[in-house]
């Protein structure tokens, strides 16, 4: 540097890079100017930093403070414009070193990176003006030895020339004297380049120094950039594993979801599949439905046709059903008119049979008794029955007697009940049936009506059997008949009536109602309790049975002293006509029938057999004169023919069960029994009558029965008087007779004298019926059989006439074929006597056999009595056309209507079912009221 010259450029002329007006450096190819104002050339920087250094200064405005300080933004404004480019040199310098400063001032030499590279920038830029000023340089020494070469040369030529001549030597001295001038200038103007070049050079030594402290600070920069992006890329590195990972997670994912995808896509691909076929089936199902479609469409067009043919038969059909439907609607009116009539035919034959029947039954003999003895010595078929006298010999030692049926010690139940059994189909078409058994103790009438046990089939005798048949009937008959089945026990021990069913279990004495009333039971006070089948009345019985006084006896250990009545009332309506039948079956248990001095009774037990006796005595009186047609047959001798009064009269059906005991120590009492039986046989009772009626014909019967009833009264009382007027004459009791006939007879007397209330306790109601209180029942039985029912002291006066006419009637008494055996019990004679004359009213009711029927069926179902009004008028007319009754026989007043007891508790109820039992027993009694 120190060989460099300053450069010294003629006057006016400038050499090297100049700087234009602007300030700029000007690298153009140096040319000379004229210009003698500027002889030196300045130096570049220096002009340069003295001219552009303001304006470097506007654009980097820094006098005070760090670089380090300024802002991003205004550095960065500063790069981006032109100022480096125009800044003077020396600026550039003044930065950098400033720069430099700053970062050797701080601690650890850091400079921010903005700085560092501004520093780079002013760096480079210094860079790029030394290397343009040191190539400058260089074509300047070239151009200057250019130009050296050029002006020797034109020494070389101007020395030829000053050879040549003077003036031209002068001139060439001339020329060489301004060469040589220009040779100083040049040689000036060279060492002013050197000096610049030196100046140049040293300034790129420091420059250099610079640089390579720069370049050293650049190191460190560039170490702790290269740390930083080291770090960055180890941020960078990490940063790239976790995303490589998250990558790597996300392919995975992106893996599943492929999968997932591609299973889906199988799935929807099946699903497609499925779809397709079944898209494919529909399609099939669908041609098919077309397919069926149109087939139905022909099916149903040609059957509209048929359907049209058919209507067309169907029409042609209908009317000939039509017609047909009229001939059976006719054969249906007419069905009951034929079921009429198949009644009545089954009743003829019935009748043809003989209302009452006696079938015989002989008992084999017990375990424990001789079978060698014995009294029975052929049984027929057709009801022969030859007995034998073993303590006799040849034609007085047997007797015959005929019976409708004789069963043989072998017989089963079975076959004894074989012969019943139409009997209880009478019950269910209206007709009163009467069943009993009659017998010595210990022959077996237990045993033929209950049977020995009712657990055995075999063994279920003709009580259990005939219910079976009645509830087995009604149900068949379901769709014609509704029934109503009622039942009331009652036991007659020592003439007293008691209530077997009685719900409190009391043995309190019943009254018994003449039957011959319009509201009158025979005992309205017995309990009667609603059933549905056989086991209810079963149950009943078993409660009956053991509420029965049995007494022990030396003939049977098991003797029932008193006679059990079961009464099964039934009561069916017509479901077409809603006509109403009624009907009743009495199941008799009798008490035995042998002899007081068999029996070896003494005391109480004689009592009992002494009413036992009296009243089977008045049953065979009952029937011998139902046999005889006798106008009086003497109901009410006795509590028995009392209670069964309805089941022995002309509307009745009666069987009766003569039990044998075969061994021949009852030989005496077998005799007696047969003979009665055969006496009971014998009876013709007469057609009976079944209760069926439609409801008008009912009523219309009812008035003509009370109608007959008076007739029959007025009749008898007629007759009555006739007779003791006859009789007084024969026997010359004038008087009396003439006492008797201007005294106003019982009847007519009691007929005047509605409703008054008997001193004993009785009630005489407006239709000449008594009700009897049992206490004074004895004292009616004997009065009210006399037909009268006036009070006590009405009948004090006329108690002698009944003496006296009790004496006439003994005498005029007719012949009964009856055996003195049966009829030996004088005191039930007396009585008998007393109540011949009231007994014949009833008489009158067996040939008027609608009367009794109408009174049973009344006082059993009042209902019948509620006629509405219309019925009222109506019967009001066809009253106007009969003979006008009576004013006492109106219908019964509400005073008189019988109270009937509380429903019986059920066996059901002796279980515990108390309550309910009795309410519906409650319930069903109200419908039978
Ligand atoms: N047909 C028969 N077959 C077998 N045993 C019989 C027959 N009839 C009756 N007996 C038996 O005879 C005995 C007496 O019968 P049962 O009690 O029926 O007589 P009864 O006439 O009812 O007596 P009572 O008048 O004392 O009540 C009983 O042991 C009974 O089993």
């Amino acid at each position: 540097m120190s060989q460099r010259s300053v450069w010294k450029l003629p006057e006016g002329n400038r050499l090297g890079p100049m700087e234009d007006d602007d300030g700029r450096w000007n690298v153009s190819e140096p040319k000379f100017h004229p210009t003698p104002k500027s002889p030196v050339m300045l130096e570049p920087s220096t002009a340069l930093l003295h001219h552009s250094g303001h304006k470097f200064h506007e654009v980097f405005p820094l006098k005070q403070g760090r670089y380090s300080e300024l802002p991003a933004a205004k550095i960065s404004e500063m790069m981006k414009s032109n100022s480096f480019d125009n800044a003077p040199t020396q600026s550039l310098f003044n930065v950098m070193n400033g720069i430099l400063d700053e970062s050797t001032e701080r601690r650890n030499g850091e400079i921010p990176h903005r700085v560092a590279c501004l520093l780079r920038k002013v760096v480079l830029e210094i860079e790029r003006r030394v290397s343009s000023q040191a190539e400058h340089i260089k074509n300047q020494n070239t151009l200057i030895k250019a130009r050296e070469e050029k002006y020797q040369s034109r020494i070389r030529a101007l020395e030829t020339l000053a050879t040549g001549t003077n003036e031209e030597t002068q001139i060439v001295m001339n020329q060489l004297r301004q060469i040589k001038t220009e040779k100083a200038m040049v040689e000036e103007r060279k060492k002013l380049g050197e000096l610049e070049v030196d100046q140049m050079m040293k300034e790129k030594e420091s420059s250099d120094r610079i640089i390579s402290q720069l370049k050293q600070d650049l190191e460190t920069t560039k170490n702790t950039y290269e740390e930083h992006c080291q770090q960055s890329e180890a941020k960078s590195k990490q940063t790239k594993v976790e995303m490589e990972k998250r990558l790597k997670e996300v392919e995975l994912l992106h893996v599943e979801s492929k999968k997932k995808m591609k299973d889906l896509e199988a799935f929807a691909e099946s699903k497609l599949q499925n779809w397709n076929q079944k898209e494919h089936k529909c399609h099939n199902f669908i041609g098919l439905q077309l397919q069926s479609v149109q087939s139905l469409r022909l099916a149903s067009e040609s059957i509209k046709k048929e359907v049209i043919i058919s209507q067309k038969r169907w029409r042609e059909e209908f009317t000939n059903f039509g017609l047909k439907l009229k001939v059976l609607t006719d054969a249906a009116e007419n069905y009951h008119t034929v079921l009429a009539e198949n009644r009545k035919l089954f009743n003829e034959v019935q009748e043809l049979k003989g209302n009452i029947r006696v079938y015989c039954r002989i008992r084999p003999f017990l375990s424990g008794q001789s079978r060698k003895l014995t009294t029975i010595d052929y049984i027929g078929e057709n009801g022969e029955l030859l007995v034998v006298n073993p303590s006799k010999h040849g034609k007085d030692a047997h007797r015959m007697f005929k019976f409708n049926k004789v069963f043989s010690p072998t017989a089963t139940q079975e076959e004894v009940f074989l012969d019943t059994q139409p009997l209880i189909r009478s019950v269910l078409d209206g007709y009163n049936v009467c069943i009993f058994a009659y017998g010595q103790t210990g022959s077996g009438k237990t045993y033929t009506m209950s049977g020995p046990s009712t657990s055995s089939k075999a063994d279920w005798g003709v009580n259990y059997r005939a219910l079976n048949d009645l509830f087995h009937l009604s149900r068949n008959r379901k769709s014609t008949y509704m029934y109503e089945v009622g039942v009331q026990m009652v036991e007659i021990y020592n003439e007293q009536v008691r209530d077997l069913l009685a719900s409190d279990g009391s043995q309190r004495k019943l009254g018994i109602w003449s039957i011959s009333q319009p509201n009158g039971l025979a005992v309205p006070d017995a309990s009667m309790l609603p059933v549905k089948s056989t086991q209810d009345v079963l149950e009943l019985m078993q409660i009956g049975q053991a509420n029965r006084a049995v007494g022990a006896t030396a003939l049977n250990e098991r003797s029932s002293r008193s006679h059990s009545v079961l009464t099964v009332h039934v009561r069916g309506v017509d479901l077409k006509t809603e006509a109403t039948l009624r009907g009743s079956l009495h199941l008799v248990d009798l008490a035995g029938s042998e002899r007081v001095d068999r029996s070896e009774a003494t005391g109480d037990r004689l009592k009992e057999a002494q009413h036992i006796n009296k009243s089977l005595s008045a049953l065979g009186d009952v029937i011998s004169a139902l046999a005889q047609k006798s106008n009086h047959v003497p109901y009410r001798n006795s509590k028995l023919t009392q209670v069964l009064q309805s089941s022995l009269g002309g509307q009745a059906k009666t069987l009766m069960f003569v039990q044998i005991n075969p061994d021949v120590e009852s030989f005496s009492e077998t005799i007696s029994t047969l003979k009665f039986a055969e006496r009971v046989s014998g009876v013709e009772l007469g057609a009976a009558r079944s209760s069926k009626e439609g409801k008008d014909v009912r009523e219309l019967m009812e008035q003509v029965a009370s109608l007959k009833e008076t007739i029959a009264r007025k009749d008898e009382e007629i007759e009555q008087l006739q007779e003791l007027k006859d009789i007084g004459a024969q026997k010359h009791g004038n008087n009396l007779l003439r006492q008797s006939s201007s005294t106003p007879g019982f009847q007519s007397l009691v007929a005047t004298q509605p409703g008054r209330r008997l001193s004993g306790g009785g009630m005489i109601n407006s239709t000449n019926k008594i009700l009897l209180d049992p206490e004074c029942s004895d004292y009616s039985d004997r009065h009210s059989d006399s037909g009268s029912h006036q009070s006590m002291d009405d009948l004090k006066p006329h108690n002698e006439n009944l003496e006296q006419i009790k004496l006439i009637r003994e005498d005029a008494r007719p012949a009964f074929p009856a055996d003195d055996e049966l009829l030996r019990f004088g005191d039930a004679d007396s009585e008998e006597r007393l109540s011949d004359i009231s007994d014949s009213v009833l008489s009158m009711g067996t040939e008027t056999d609608g009367s009794i029927s109408s009174v049973v069926e009344f006082t059993l179902f009042p209902e019948s009595n509620k006629q509405p009004q219309v019925k009222t008028e109506k019967i009001t007319k066809v009253q106007s056309r009969i003979p006008k009754p009576l004013q006492q026989k109106k219908g019964p007043t509400p005073s008189v209507r019988p109270k009937l007891n509380n429903p019986l508790k059920s066996p059901s109820i002796r279980k515990g079912a108390t309550t309910q039992a009795s309410t519906s027993a409650g319930k069903s009694l109200k419908r039978w009221q």
